[in-house]
Formats: structure tokens, C-alpha cells, sequence
């Protein structure tokens, strides 16, 4: 018997998982350079195996726009076939399968992504039908009496049409409504076996398919990527015994401990019911309200007005279980365990002012990051570590693992890599997979298993209760993407959109006519739950160590470098700020005195009110006292990626050195950066020594917000034509101050002093982020600006004067 997730409860039994999902197309083809508009692009082999050509129509045809056609023939296209698009994945895995011999197959049958693909439909070619597979001869004109006439009732064919058009929406999600989501596999490092019999943990090597969903809490589907906001981090693992969700936040800590406060805290921070404002934000009365009130949230409050709350990426961010779970073994034995993923690329941030203009200038911002990222080959790769310790190693800790506002410090239990993610396939279509995907903390697997977090336990009932109004009923598990890929055999029946037809005439347990689901679980094959003793009155309350809302807030604090903590002190002023009830930012700077006075005087600064007494404390115990953790900074994490995917802007006018910017640009791309040539207006600027080139976006439409980085190729009309241009200096005075690295050649320091950029830091030494070049000097001087982008920004620039 298995559960609706397909937790068979026998080794390995009935799994159809053989391979792992890849990509049908992560590289974008080739043949849509047709299209590309600058056909006077550089021809150089690439180490890579992609050649400067294919990278240069990629970057030119926009990877956001391509998405469609890559998979899907244009009119006069032939579509490559995805077999022909070789990938690292694609070679890592080779797990093609079987076509048909046309290369087509089947309508609704699986094509490459094999299991998961297994009802991928492609319509290409195909005759369009009504949903009864009738041909329809015309799909324009609605059945009418005489040209001019009346509508006709009997027009089943216009009726199917509107009326499923009519019922396309479902509700959007309670929290986290908006999000993007990426599939690829979970690949184990090790054989897990002594501490948990969780099948993807099996073995070395050992490969999973995952569907991952990022998310914002707080705003509607259809709100800003870059609120400032927790991030959502839910992974589905289809693992052969049954599905596994690891239902996690880029945040390892939350604002409450226990379920019964949830409904409180999203009302209190959702948009303000009388007036629905604000959109996507937690400076409002409502939320500050429900804060100050609620001392347990601080550590969180620190968290989410740190840079944490505004990733520069979903590939740049931490994600974290957040509760302890439990691993189970073979045997029965178990263990603690917390769950961390930490991205390949490292974990880096925006700056807020930056974060705000993207709104404005892209709200899809890091939607389409991701799809561009995958598009490209360049996969998302998250390293998976646990911390592991006994129960007895938690009781000598000094709070409470069942408490989800309190992380196991990695001083005191190290991190221990498993395995790694890698993200290399988009969603077919939004709705069927990112929008029906349902991640619930119910769905674990044999070797994994709860704990008595009171805030987990709650989440447990949630997540399904709320699907089946979201979902429509109670059989969205047979949705193709909630579907496990083991087989579900059970005797659950009916319900609303039913899509099994399960066969015989038993659908009950124990029965004595055969046929249906015999039982074939039993102790330690099926799903067990861990046997922890349990003899206590029933009470509503909490352990006493839950009342410790401070210290670890305070280790948080402590162990962030100074530009983080004027960040911290800036998310508090700018929330306080919008709080409109004075008593509610007193009782908040209450709050953190009891963090750190020096932090508390900062923010009442800011607000320009003095520094009340500290909040009475819940506790009468001494709090602990930890020693700052280092790797609770984001600067602990720089990453691996070195500059690929990162955005460069290169500004050109006429009288720019064209060969200067073709080097750079090609100099660039060599490296995995994705550079865009952009100007006033779309068109061909003129070179200085003759030649053109094509501006690919304009100042407006490509502001500074959405590039990493800029460059000022060699030309002096160039530069004294952006130097009079208010959007060059607005867009080089904001790549200034969101820290991010500017050369110029040449004369291109022109627009520098005309933006009145200084050369030097506060502290009077030289900004190495601003690199300037002679022209025959532009080699070295592109190596020290990619060292710069490498590390991501200069935010020395911003430590004068230090707010603590
Ligand atoms: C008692 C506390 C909580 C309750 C009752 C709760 C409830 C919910 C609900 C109802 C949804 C919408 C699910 C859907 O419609 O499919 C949701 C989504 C989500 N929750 Fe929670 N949640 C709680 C705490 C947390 C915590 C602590 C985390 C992080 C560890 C978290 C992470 C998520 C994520 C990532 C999603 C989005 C899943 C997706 O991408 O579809 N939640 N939560």
C-alpha cells in the first residue's frame, strides 16, 4: 500500500525511476541568430564548446525572449530536435529516452525528460480539436444565423472555448503566491545508510529529480520580485519510495513558534484590509504592530531587515528546513538533523534603494534571472549539508531545537555537505507546474521524520488543507507535477477531478475477494513513524527556553561585518519610518535595545526619537551568550561562478571605439558575463574609425538597476556625448552608488567627472571598483574590473560615516 505520495514502504519496489530528469534544451539554438539584428558579431571558437557566434545570438536575442521559440518552431523554422542540443547536463546524463521513429512522439507521451516528462504535450503540427478530440474546421468565426445574425446556442465549439477560458484562474496561494520554479536532480555525495534509510541518500552518486519553487511570502502572484521579504525555497525530491518536500525559507529562522500565531502574523502583514495597501511590503502599521507585540519575532526582524530579505538571485541565496526533523536508520536509531542548502554562485545581495528601482524597472527580475540562467546552461547548484546531533547533544544546548526562532550555531555543529542540487530545466508551462505544484511539510519518506516543533506540527495540517480548496478538491496529487513517480496504489476513491481509473470491485482493507491493494507494509519496510515515548499532560504553553528572544539575536547581530550592519540599521529606519503610530516604533526600539544599545540608538536616530528603556524580558534565566558566528555573514559565502551571468553594460554612442567595445564585449562573454551593448536609442552608432554597431537596449528601457556592472569603451565624442545625456549620468551615478564596478577607457572619464564620481574611497584610498584604462592598456584593466565583478561590489563605498 502506498500513500497518496507514493511511499510504497518497500524497498525500491514499483519504482519506475531509473534515470534522472535533464534538459531538452538548455542552450538556446542556433538558428535563432536569424533574427539577430547585429550580424557583424565576431566568429571564435570557444573552449566551451559553444561558439562566440551562438553566445553573441543568444545575448542579442535576449534570453527572456527566446524561451518560446527555442522549444517551440517559428513560422519558416525548423525546430531543432532536442537530441541534437548537446548541454553539460545532457552529456552528464544521457538519459534520452526512446522516440518514436518520426522523432516525434506521441501526444502526451514523455519525450526526453524521462520520468518526469511523461505527459509533456506537444502541439506542434497538430490539428487542432475540441476537448472531445474533435477536429475543428474553424477557430475564428462563431456559428451564426446568416453573416449578421444572431449567435447560435448550438455552437459547442465557441461554448468549450469560453467557457474553459472562463474558469482559468485558481485561487493564488495564501502566502507565497508569487514565484519561479526550475526542475533538475539531487545528486548524493555519500552512502547515508548509519544515520537514515532515506533512499536518496543511499548511495554516492545517487541521483533524484527535483522540482523547486522560490518564492515571496507576503505579495499577491502578481507583485514585485524584490520586496524586501523572506524567500520561499520548497524542494519536491521524486524519490523512489514516495515523495519528499523539504518546504524551506532562504532564512533559517522564523517569526513564531507555534503554528497557532500563523494566521495572526500574515494577516498583520498582509496589505491592511480596510484600504488593501501596501502590496508586497512589511512597512506598515499592521505588521510593526503585531512585531512589537510579539518579542519571539526579533531574531527574524533581524534576518528580514538584513540583506537577506533582497537576494540579488534565487541563485544567490542560502535556503534552510528551518525546523529540526529527525533522520531514522535501518535499525530504528535517530538523530537530529537541520537541513542547509548554500548556492554554488555564493549568497549575494541587492542594496535597497537598487531594489526598489527594479521594481519599477523589472519587476520579473529574478523570475527571469533563473529562466535566463537555465536557458543559457549556466544551472542554479546548491550544496545540501546537514547538522546531525543526538538528542541528548541537543538537551546540553543552551535553547530549544524545537524552537524554529533558534539555529544550531555551525560553531557548535559543524555543517556536513551531502550532496548537491543542480537546476537545469524550466517549466514547460507556468501554470500546470510552478502554479499546481503543492509542497507540503506531510510529505516525508521512510529515514525522515518530524519533530515535536510545534511550528511544524502545525504546518503539517496546513499545506494540504489549503490545497484542496486552492487545487479543487482532494486529488491534486495526481496533478503530473504533485505526481510521485513511484506507482500510488491505495484505496482511496472519487472525489472531485478523479483522473485514476482504478480497476476491480475491493476498495477496502482487510477483504477476503482479492485483487485491490493487498498490504504490504509492516515494521521498518513501510513508512514508521520514529517511536519517541511520550507521557505528558495535555496543556497549552510553552518550554521554558522558548523564552529567550534575544540572545540569538543578538549573535546574529554580532556576527555581521559593518556594511551589514548598516544595512540592518537602514532596514529598520526605512520600515519604522513608513510605521505611522509613534507608540509602535517605541515599542520596536524597545526591542532592540534589549539586541544591542549601539544598534537601538542608530535606528531611534534615524527616526529622530530618543532611546526608550528596554522591553521587560519573558525570562528570569541568564541568557547565553555565543561567540559571533562568522558564516552568518553573506560575505562568507563569495561563490564559485567567478562573473558568469553577470550583467554588463557597456555604453556606447557614435564616436565610440567600435573595436574597443567588440573586444570587451567578446572579452566578456569569453568569460561567461552577459554583456549589452547600450545606448540612447536603438539603431547603429557610428565608430570613431569607422564601423558600426547596434545598441541593443537603451538607457531607459535597460536602467542601471538590472546590470552588475558598466563599461565605458574608448571614443571621445562618445564620451562627451553621454557626458550631456541626463540618463548616462543618472545611470552612472547609480551604478556608483549601488557599488558596483565602472571602468572607463580613455576618454570615457569624462562621464565620471561630469557625474561627479569620486576616484577615491571615503577613506581617501582608490576605489578599486572604479578602474580607468588607456586604450592600449584595455586587457589588464578588464582583468581588474573582473576581479571587482567577481566579488560582487565595492561597499567600501559606503562605510563613511559607519552608523555603529
Ligand atoms: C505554522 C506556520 C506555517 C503555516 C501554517 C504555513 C502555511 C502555508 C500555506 C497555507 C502555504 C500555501 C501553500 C499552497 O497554497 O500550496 C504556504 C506556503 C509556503 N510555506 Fe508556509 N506556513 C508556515 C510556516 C512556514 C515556514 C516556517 C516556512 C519555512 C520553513 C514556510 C515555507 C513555505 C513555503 C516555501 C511555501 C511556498 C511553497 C510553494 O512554493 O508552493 N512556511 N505555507
Amino acid at each position: 500500500m502506498a500513500t497518496n505520495q507514493g511511499n510504497t514502504g518497500v524497498d525500491g519496489a514499483g519504482s519506475i525511476l531509473s534515470t534522472v530528469a535533464g534538459p531538452s534544451n538548455a542552450k538556446p539554438p542556433s538558428s535563432l541568430g536569424n533574427n539577430n539584428p547585429q550580424g557583424d558579431v565576431l566568429l571564435e571558437k570557444q573552449a566551451g564548446g559553444m561558439d562566440l557566434a551562438d553566445q553573441i545570438d543568444y545575448n542579442v536575442n535576449k534570453p527572456g525572449e527566446y524561451g518560446d521559440a527555442a522549444r517551440d518552431p517559428q513560422p519558416g523554422q525548423t525546430a531543432k530536435p532536442a537530441s541534437d542540443i548537446v548541454t553539460a547536463s545532457t552529456a552528464v546524463e544521457n538519459i534520452a529516452s526512446p522516440k518514436t521513429g518520426s522523432g516525434q512522439p506521441p501526444i502526451g507521451v514523455n519525450n526526453t525528460n524521462a520520468p518526469l516528462d511523461r505527459v509533456r504535450a506537444d502541439s506542434s503540427d497538430r490539428v487542432m480539436t475540441t476537448n472531445q478530440g474533435v477536429p475543428i474546421a474553424d477557430n475564428q468565426n462563431s456559428l451564426k444565423a446568416g453573416l449578421r445574425g444572431p449567435t447560435l446556442m448550438e455552437d459547442f465549439i465557441l461554448r468549450e472555448k469560453i467557457t474553459h477560458f472562463d474558469h482559468e484562474r485558481i485561487p493564488e496561494r495564501i502566502v507565497h503566491a508569487r514565484g519561479s520554479a526550475a526542475h533538475g536532480y539531487f545528486e548524493s555525495y555519500q552512502d547515508l545508510s548509519a544515520l537514515t534509510r532515506a533512499n536518496i541518500f543511499s548511495a554516492p552518486g545517487k541521483k533524484t529529480p527535483v522540482f523547486v519553487r522560490f518564492s515571496t511570502v507576503a505579495g499577491e502572484r502578481g507583485s514585485t520580485d524584490t520586496a524586501r521579504d523572506v524567500r520561499g525555497f520548497a524542494v519536491k525530491f521524486y524519490t523512489d519510495e514516495g515523495n519528499w518536500d523539504l518546504v524551506g525559507n532562504n532564512i533559517p529562522v522564523f517569526f513564531i513558534q507555534d503554528a497557532m500565531k500563523f494566521p495572526d502574523l500574515v494577516h498583520a502583514v498582509k496589505p491592511e484590509p480596510h484600504n488593501a495597501i501596501p502590496q508586497a511590503a512589511s512597512a506598515h502599521d499592521t505588521f510593526w504592530d503585531f512585531a512589537s507585540l510579539m518579542p519571539e519575532s526579533m531574531h527574524m526582524l533581524m534576518w528580514t531587515m538584513s540583506d537577506r530579505a533582497i537576494p540579488r538571485s534565487y541563485r544567490t541565496m542560502q535556503g534552510f528546513g528551518v525546523h529540526t526533523f529527525r533522520l531514522v536508520n535501518a535499525v530504528g536509531d535517530s538523530v537530529f538533523v537541520k537541513f542547509h542548502w548554500s548556492p554554488l554562485a555564493g549568497t549575494h545581495s541587492l542594496v535597497w534603494d537598487e531594489a526598489v528601482k527594479i521594481s519599477g524597472a523589472d519587476p520579473d527580475f529574478h523570475r527571469r534571472d533563473l529562466w535566463e540562467a537555465i536557458e543559457a546552461g549556466e544551472f542554479p547548484e546548491y550544496e545540501l549539508a546537514i547538522q546531525v546531533f543526538t538528542e541528548e547533544q541537543a538537551d546540553s544546548f543552551p535553547f530549544d531545537v524545537l524552537d524554529a526562532t533558534k539555529i544550531v550555531p555551525e560553531e557548535l555543529v559543524p555543517l556536513q555537505p551531502i550532496g548537491k542540487m543542480v537546476l537545469n530545466r524550466n517549466p514547460d508551462n507556468f501554470f500546470a507546474e510552478t502554479e499546481q505544484v503543492a509542497f507540503c511539510t506531510a510529505h516525508i519518506v521512510p529515514g525522515i521524520d518530524f519533530t515535536n516543533d510545534p511550528l511544524l506540527q502545525g504546518r503539517i495540517h496546513s499545506y494540504v488543507d489549503t490545497q484542496i480548496s486552492r487545487l479543487g478538491g482532494p486529488n491534486f496529487h495526481e496533478i503530473p507535477i504533485n505526481a510521485p513517480v513511484t506507482q500510488v496504489h491505495n484505496n482511496q476513491r472519487d472525489g472531485m477531478h478523479r483522473q485514476t481509473i482504478n480497476r476491480g470491485r475491493v476498495s477496502y482493507e482487510p477483504n477476503s475477494l482479492g485483487g485491490g491493494c493487498p498490504f504490504q507494509g509492516g515494521k521498518m519496510t513501510g513508512f514508521t513513524s520514529f517511536p519517541q515515548p511520550m507521557v505528558e499532560d495535555k496543556v497549552r504553553g510553552k518550554p521554558a527556553l522558548f523564552a529567550d528572544h534575544y540572545s540569538q539575536a543578538r549573535l546574529f547581530w554580532q556576527s555581521q561585518t559593518p556594511v551589514e550592519k548598516n544595512h540592518i540599521i537602514g532596514g529598520f529606519r526605512f520600515e519604522l519610518t513608513r510605521v505611522q503610530v509613534p507608540a509602535i516604533r517605541e515599542r520596536m526600539l524597545s526591542m532592540l535595545v534589549n539586541v544591542d544599545e549601539a544598534l537601538a540608538a542608530a535606528v531611534a536616530d534615524g527616526l529622530g526619537m530618543d532611546v526608550p528603556p528596554p522591553q521587560p524580558l519573558a525570562t528570569t534565566r541568564p541568557l547565553p551568550s555565543y561567540p559571533p558566528s562568522p558564516s552568518l555573514s553573506l560575505f562568507a559565502r563569495p561563490g564559485q561562478t567567478g562573473i558568469h551571468t553577470r550583467r554588463v553594460a557597456v555604453l556606447v554612442a557614435n564616436g565610440t571605439d567600435v573595436d574597443s567595445a567588440r573586444a570587451i564585449y567578446a572579452s566578456l562573454l569569453a568569460d561567461g558575463a552577459v554583456p549589452r551593448i547600450v545606448g540612447s536609442k536603438l539603431g547603429k552608432v557610428a565608430g570613431c574609425h569607422g564601423g558600426t554597431l547596434d545598441v541593443e537596449i537603451t538607457l531607459e528601457a535597460g536602467p542601471s538597476v538590472i546590470y552588475d556592472a558598466m563599461i565605458v569603451p574608448a571614443g571621445e565624442q562618445a564620451a562627451q556625448a553621454l557626458s550631456m545625456d541626463a540618463n548616462a549620468l543618472e545611470f552612472v551615478r547609480l551604478q556608483y552608488r549601488h557599488c558596483k564596478p565602472i571602468m572607463v577607457v580613455d576618454a570615457g572619464a569624462q562621464l565620471l567627472a561630469k557625474a561627479d564620481i569620486p576616484a577615491n574611497l571615503p577613506d581617501g584610498t582608490p576605489d578599486p571598483g572604479i578602474i580607468g584604462a588607456e586604450p592600449n592598456d584595455v586587457p589588464a584593466a578588464l582583468d581588474a574590473f573582473k576581479e571587482v565583478l567577481a566579488a560582487h561590489r565595492v561597499y567600501l563605498r559606503e562605510t563613511d560615516p559607519p552608523m555603529v
